[in-house]
């Protein structure tokens, strides 16, 4: 019961600025809405996503006030606070602790290649600041470390450690930690491309990118795999997997492509935070493509 809430489709939430790059707080709860009507299972708050890594502390803070103060009670909330000292990660896991966040997430300590002891250390230290249960991020393509299914196993002798948002590619990572954590914990698909295959494998839900842009087809691959609807799974996967390589493949950074996408979609939250670039002049012409894509897609296979 203690799980149930961890399940299903958690979109990352997506950074929102203002017109001059500041965290915006009408732009933040126009998302918060648009997810809530889509109804998603939750949200992942300030991860990769969040642009967490170009945020100062005080901007991290208020982007997890103001998704809680719009959404708590209302879907499951997950603060990433992985930053990068220890001292920055227990203040934002203070506060989202204070906020009523259901979970706490972290990356391992990113820039110094530190060892196993000093990654246990990391996280350690972050769950005992809080009541919360905690969530590992597993996303070795941009931190550089890679969890190991023992250090994991190590880990869940802390009964507040309930799982592993695993974004590293190999689907047998998933199928390991599941070995490892039973059905006492939660593993999440991490790379979108492979959601079905994560699923299949083990995972209990996704925590993803993408999803935002195109969250009924998340929904409706997961509403597939529960109905054993596996040709179907499979087609809206591959389906899916052309959006995200049309997303991927633009001028702009992907998140710069998924926020114009949002915008034609009748939400606006902004640019993305340099160094990721912005939409290119053509870009703009080829993401109504995308967006036409998207509606397709949701025409075909969600009744
Ligand atoms: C490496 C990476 O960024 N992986 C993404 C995927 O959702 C990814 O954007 C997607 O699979 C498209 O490649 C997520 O796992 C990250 C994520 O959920 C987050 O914290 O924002």
């Amino acid at each position: 019961m203690r799980l149930e809430k961890f399940r299903g489709i958690i979109p990352a939430f997506y950074a929102c600025y203002d017109d001059q790059g500041d965290i915006s707080e009408a732009r933040t709860n126009a998302l918060c809405d648009y997810l809530y009507e889509k109804k998603v299972n939750g949200v992942y708050v300030g991860g990769s996503s969040g642009e967490c890594i170009y945020q100062n502390l005080e901007e991290r803070k208020s982007v997890l006030s103001y998704v809680a103060n719009r959404l708590k009670g209302k879907m499951t909330l997950i603060a990433h606070v992985g930053a990068p000292s220890t001292r920055d990660s227990i203040e934002l896991a203070k506060h989202a602790a204070a906020l009523g966040y259901d979970a706490l997430s972290a990356i391992p300590p990113i820039y110094f290649k530190l060892p196993d002891s000093s990654v246990y250390k990391y996280w350690s230290e972050i769950i005992e600041a809080t009541p919360l249960d905690f969530i590992i991020y597993n996303i070795p393509q941009t931190t550089g470390y890679t969890l190991t299914p023992s250090l994991f196993e190590k880990m869940l002798a802390n009964k507040k450690v309930i799982g592993v948002k695993n974004s590293s590619m190999p689907t047998m990572d998933i199928e390991r930690f599941k070995k490892v954590g039973g059905d006492d914990v939660v593993v999440f698909n991490g790379p979108d491309e492979q959601f079905v295959a994560g699923r299949i494998m083990g995972a209990d839900g996704g925590i993803g990118g993408t999803y935002a842009a195109m969250p009924e087809l998340f929904l409706q691959a997961d509403e597939f795999l529960l109905q054993g609807k596996f040709e179907d799974a499979k087609l809206i996967q591959s389906q899916i997997n052309d959006i995200i390589i049309a997303l991927c493949s633009q001028n702009g950074s992907m998140y710069a492509v998924i926020k114009e996408v949002l915008q034609r979609r009748g939400v606006n939250v902004g640019g993305v935070r340099a160094p990721l670039e912005g939409i290119s002049e053509e870009d703009k012409g080829r993401i109504d493509g995308i967006v036409q894509m998207i509606d397709k897609a949701i025409q075909r296979f969600c009744k």
